[in-house]
């Protein structure tokens, strides 16, 4: 495991960080990290204190005040070289994401790549944080909107995208001229850990200062509540599930803080009778299996027109039957581990839940033992019949379940199917036909932040704006005009004449 030295993780590491220094504490117990892929210790890390917590926000608070004075282009060049950083450790980073997190290695550099791509995009983006210059109803008056920095934002993460999330987030809040504050989560801190050793060198070379860049690394319990109920921190991004964000939006929104909710979803596909099958095939595949399963944008129900049911049915059941299942560091295997046994036991318990609704488990559901799955996470990814009300289908179960659901008409009746359940993320319709897919994308279409036509729901570029509608939390991130998130907007009226006209013709004489 070179790629551990390389990266500066030891057996032993402390849980929070300011930048380069890194506060000692040892007393709060420490979490064990066991990989799911082959069951062993990794490493352990020391859990932050509250004094930790309170020492790392009064650094970021200061460091914020420094910050949002540096010209937005000089901000972005701290950021392209980080990016540049990301470059050199692509692989090394990379094969821990993989290692920690379950998910199969090209996944897991593919992750580092979306932290270069973001740079990349924060880069451009910090020469263009435009306001609009607007008439205004009063002579010689000028008026127009800016974005000035906000402070420092807070960033709980999720575990199966360990290090992209943070840095959607960081990267743009850097540009927008705040400071971040990241707290992982706690089945993954070596890759945030990981990544605050990789900042090290930029932080140094640029004599940036500490608190600009912060990791905390606690329990959600812990570090998470104190996070929502801080006032020094005014927008906290949480990604998660909706559960958590349920509770962090109304902790949050009870000190008028800001949020960005990014949480489950529930995703389907929509295959028409005009589909090409074999552009939608792998689609599907790769969407329910990828990171196996558990993906936010992972595909978990397949509505089929009844006409090509059979045959999607049997080239499901076919291609399921070749995956290879393993350890994701080896190239060659399809699928990796869930998470952890609890993950294990989750997928097991849906499976038994659709049986007793009245679902059809056709291939898979099996957990797997033997030589190469010690850890006992890898299980068989499932095909189930089902139907879109079954309580079950119309959670979120975060494993590699694929529900088949039927329809019979016209493409409306799978849109009402695609739309009936409480999530919004992602969404997709494979057909060759103009207007079923013009519908889908229309008002009267998809009800989910993303809507893709032709491509499957889960993997995003970062040049769009990312995230989902309904109990997904509504937040966006990444690209398009997502940094507004990160700053505040404020409008400025200017009087440039000699009179003091009001607003609305009003009359005010003294
Ligand atoms: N929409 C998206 O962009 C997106 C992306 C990735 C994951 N997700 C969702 O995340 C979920 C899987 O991740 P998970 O199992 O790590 O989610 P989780 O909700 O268990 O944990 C998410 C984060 O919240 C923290 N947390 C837990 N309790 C908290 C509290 N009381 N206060 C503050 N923070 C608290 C956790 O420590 C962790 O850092 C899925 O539902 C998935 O869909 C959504």
């Amino acid at each position: 495991m070179d790629f551990l030295q390389e990266l500066g993780i030891r057996k032993k590491n402390f849980g929070a960080a300011t930048g380069i220094e890194w506060t000692e504490t040892t007393d709060q117990g420490e979490l064990n990290i066991v990989s799911p892929v082959d069951g062993r210790h990794i490493a352990s890390v020391y859990l932050a204190s509250k004094q930790d917590y309170e020492k790392v926000v009064a650094r970021a608070e200061k460091a914020f005040g420094q910050w949002r004075e540096v010209p937005a282009p000089k901000r972005g060049e701290v950021v392209r070289q980080f990016g540049l950083q990301l470059r050199k450790y692509k692989e090394a980073l990379g094969s821990l994401v993989s290692y920690e997190m379950g998910k199969s290695l090209q996944e897991g550099r593919g992750e580092v790549q979306e932290m270069i791509d973001i740079c990349d995009f924060a880069v451009g983006q910090s020469r263009q944080l435009y306001g609009s210059t607007m008439v205004s109803e009063r002579e010689q008056h000028r008026m127009y909107d800016q974005y000035h920095p906000l402070g420092v934002v807070g960033i709980i993460s999720a575990f199966n995208f360990p290090v992209a999330v943070w840095s959607w987030n960081a990267m743009l809040a850097a540009v927008c001229g705040d400071a971040s504050l990241w707290k992982p989560s706690t089945r993954v801190p070596l890759c945030a850990i990981a990544v605050q050793n990789i900042l090290a060198e930029t932080i140094r070379r640029n004599s940036l200062p500490e608190g600009l860049f912060s990791l905390v690394i606690g329990r959600g319990s812990q570090v998470g509540e104190m996070m929502l109920n801080d006032r020094r921190l005014p927008l906290i991004s949480i990604t998660g599930s909706t559960e958590v964000g349920r509770h962090g939006a109304r902790q949050v929104a009870g000190r008028f803080g800001r949020t960005i909710l990014e949480l489950g979803g529930n995703n389907a596909i929509i295959l028409t009778p005009d589909a090409d099958l074999k552009m939608a095939l792998p689609a599907i595949v790769f969407g329910a299996v990828g990171t196996a399963g558990q993906r936010c944008t992972s595909t978990r129900r397949l509505i089929i027109h009844e006409a090509i049911y059979a045959r999607v049915r049997k080239a499901l059941v076919k291609a399921y039957g070749g995956l290879r299942i393993g350890n994701p560091l080896d190239e060659r295997n399809h699928v990796g581990p869930l998470i952890d046994t609890g993950a294990v036991e989750a997928f097991q318990q849906a499976l038994r839940r659709v049986r007793q609704e009245g679902g059809r488990v056709i291939c898979g559901g099996e957990v797997l033992t033997g030589k190469g799955y010690a850890s006992g996470c890898y299980v068989r990814p499932a095909v189930v019949e089902a139907e879109n009300h079954y309580a079950i289908v119309q959670e979120e179960t975060f494993a590699p379940i694929l529900y088949l659901i039927r329809y019979r008409g016209e493409v409306d009746e799978a849109i009402s199917l695609h739309n009936d359940v409480v999530q919004g993320l992602s969404s997709a319709i494979f057909t060759e036909n103009l207007r079923e897919a013009e519908i889908f994308l229309s008002a009267v279409g998809s009800d989910c932040g993303i809507a893709n036509v032709n491509i499957g729901t889960s993997g995003a570029e970062i040049g769009g704006a990312f995230g989902g509608e309904k109990e997904t939390g509504g937040g966006r991130e990444s690209g398009s005009d997502a940094w507004k998130a990160y700053m505040r907007r404020q409008t400025n009226t200017i009087n440039y004449g000699r009179s003091l006209p009001l607003a609305q013709g009003i009359r005010f004489d003294i």
